[in-house]
């Protein structure tokens, strides 16, 4: 077994020589990176049997903390310990920098959500030379049920992959669109460092057509001691931002607004008052962007507004912006709108204290300039499918076969997929593969009704089984074992294509 002959190496070496002898690690199918020396003990990653292990040599406190078979050899013994979530949480105690920490609100930051587990290295190259602060845990509630994963899996597997490519420059972990107390109370004890509130069942939506006189009523049943408190912070005032625009509450808008957000102030409220008894700093964001109409600037400004005036601290506010933010494609709408709307949400933003949070931030790349220029780095962009999306790439590249079965599988679970994803594309519009030659097969990542099938597909394509056996899952993972290379690069040039559009990587 290389790994052993490797050992015998490295067992003894100084510091300064394991240099020298990771430069010929990977020939022994050891993670050069991952080479650590702690007290006595050694650390580094290898494939064992195909499957990644963690061997630590001498034995050590270091060595006894870490579950796993003991080998003995000449002199010195070995642990072969699995990557799992005990011995994880041990990595993240005696290597901190495998530990996520919090983003702090100055310096852009990228949300780069990984359905597969397989993203992170990629997602460390795109980002190493960067000034962004990257999230490389985060996945949403939703996105874990349809992968059939934990919050505790994704923290592991970025925690393994952050030691594998000896990555210290820091990353965050998002709990991403939490809804109830439950669920942020179990992140929090994970160890999530960032919690993402998703506000959407204490917004009330309104149909267009609602009379005065309806939102009199309804405004009316609120309780006193909230609208006297409100109205005489709001009713029939003017707010003037720097740029000299001005946000006017009159009693149409202020009943609206009100009656459209206060609830969310309370429920942020309630889930505030647990993150302030974590020992440690928690990035807090709110997310009001799955709405059905755009949060106007009057409306983000009050939301702000009370949030501070309730001492709820937020690091971030996902609004939801004018035109479509659908998934895996570029921004569909006027970009001027975008733009004069933008600027105001920036400006409040800036006035806040809190950072812009982009949900389903992926392939916007018109809109990155606009982006990056007004909020001047104040910003967070949180990406997730797009990294689904290149995985599918390098098949497509090099499996054509597998592909197109994956296609047909999307295309007939599409109609069930869009009850979780809010997308504009109709089964006609997306290409038959049948026209297509398996070199024509890539170039569907470039087209958005192909793409938008696929990203929102992913968990039906990766859980699907047939008498108890995965359909694609094994195939697929065993797919992108062999190719980590490829998907790796691919990941880091898309991602890095992000970057730079956001102005945020020189
Ligand atoms: O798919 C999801 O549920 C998440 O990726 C969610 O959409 C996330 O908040 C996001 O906006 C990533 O682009």
């Amino acid at each position: 077994m290389p790994w052993r002959d490797f050992a015998e190496e490295l067992v003894g070496t100084s510091k300064e020589a394991i240099k020298k002898l990771a430069e010929y690690a990977e020939d022994y199918r050891i993670y050069p990176r991952s080479i650590n020396k702690k007290g006595k003990s050694f650390f580094f990653l290898a494939k064992v049997e195909q499957k990644k292990k963690l061997i630590i040599l001498n034995e050590s406190k270091y060595f006894a903390a870490f579950s796993g078979e003991i080998e003995e050899f000449a002199g010195f013994k070995a642990k072969i310990a699995p990557l799992n979530n005990e011995n994880a949480e041990k990595l993240r105690k005696f290597f901190p920098y495998t530990a996520p920490k919090t983003l702090g609100n100055k310096n852009p930051s990228i949300g780069l959500g990984d359905r597969l587990g397989l993203a992170t290295p990629g997602h460390i190259d795109a980002v190493k030379e960067s000034e962004v602060m990257p999230v490389f845990a985060q996945q949403s509630v939703r996105e874990l049920n349809l992968t059939n994963r934990s919050f505790k899996d994704v923290i592991d597997d970025v925690s393994w992959a952050v030691f594998q490519e000896g990555y210290e420059d820091g990353f965050a972990a998002d709990a991403d669109h939490l809804k109830n107390k439950t669920e942020v109370e179990k992140a929090l004890k994970i160890g999530y460092t960032m919690i993402t509130l998703d506000c959407t069942d204490y917004i009330k939506n309104f149909s267009q057509d609602i009379t005065f006189q309806e939102l009199k009523t309804e405004y009316e049943e609120i309780a006193d001691y909230l609208k006297e408190g409100l109205e005489s912070q709001y009713l029939n005032k003017t707010f003037v931002l720097g740029s000299n625009h001005e946000l006017e509450y009159n009693k149409i808008n202020f009943y609206k607004i009100v009656l459209t957000y206060y609830q969310v102030i309370e429920f942020a409220k309630e889930i505030y008052h647990l993150i302030k008894k974590e020992e440690k700093e928690i990035d807090f964001e709110i997310s009001i962007d799955e709405t059905f109409l755009p949060t106007s600037p009057e409306a983000h400004f009050f939301v702000a507004n009370e949030l501070k005036r309730n001492g709820i601290k937020i690091n971030s506010l996902a609004p939801k912006f004018v035109g479509s933010f659908e998934k895996g494609i570029d921004y569909i709408g006027s970009l001027d709108k975008f733009e004069k709307h933008f600027k105001i949400h920036a400006e409040i933003a800036e006035r806040f204290g809190h950072k812009l949070s982009i949900h389903s931030g992926s392939d916007k790349f018109s809109l990155y300039p606009i982006i990056g220029h007004y909020t001047k780095g104040r910003v967070h962009v949180k990406t997730a499918g797009t990294s689904w999306l290149e995985a599918l790439r390098v098949v497509a590249k090099n499996n054509p076969s597998l592909f197109r079965e994956i296609y047909y599988y999307a295309l007939n679970k599409y109609k069930e997929a869009k009850e979780y994803y809010h997308v504009n594309t109709e089964l006609a519009d997306i290409p038959d593969l049948a026209k297509l030659s398996d070199k024509e097969l890539p170039d569907l990542l470039e087209n958005n009704e192909a793409r938008q099938l696929l990203h929102i597909t992913y968990g039906f394509i990766i859980e699907a089984k047939k008498d108890n056996n995965y359909l694609f899952r094994d195939k697929l993972y065993q797919f992108w074992e062999k190719n980590d290379r490829e998907y790796r690069k691919a990941l880091e040039e898309h991602i890095i294509k992000h970057l730079k559009k956001l102005g945020f990587y020189n």
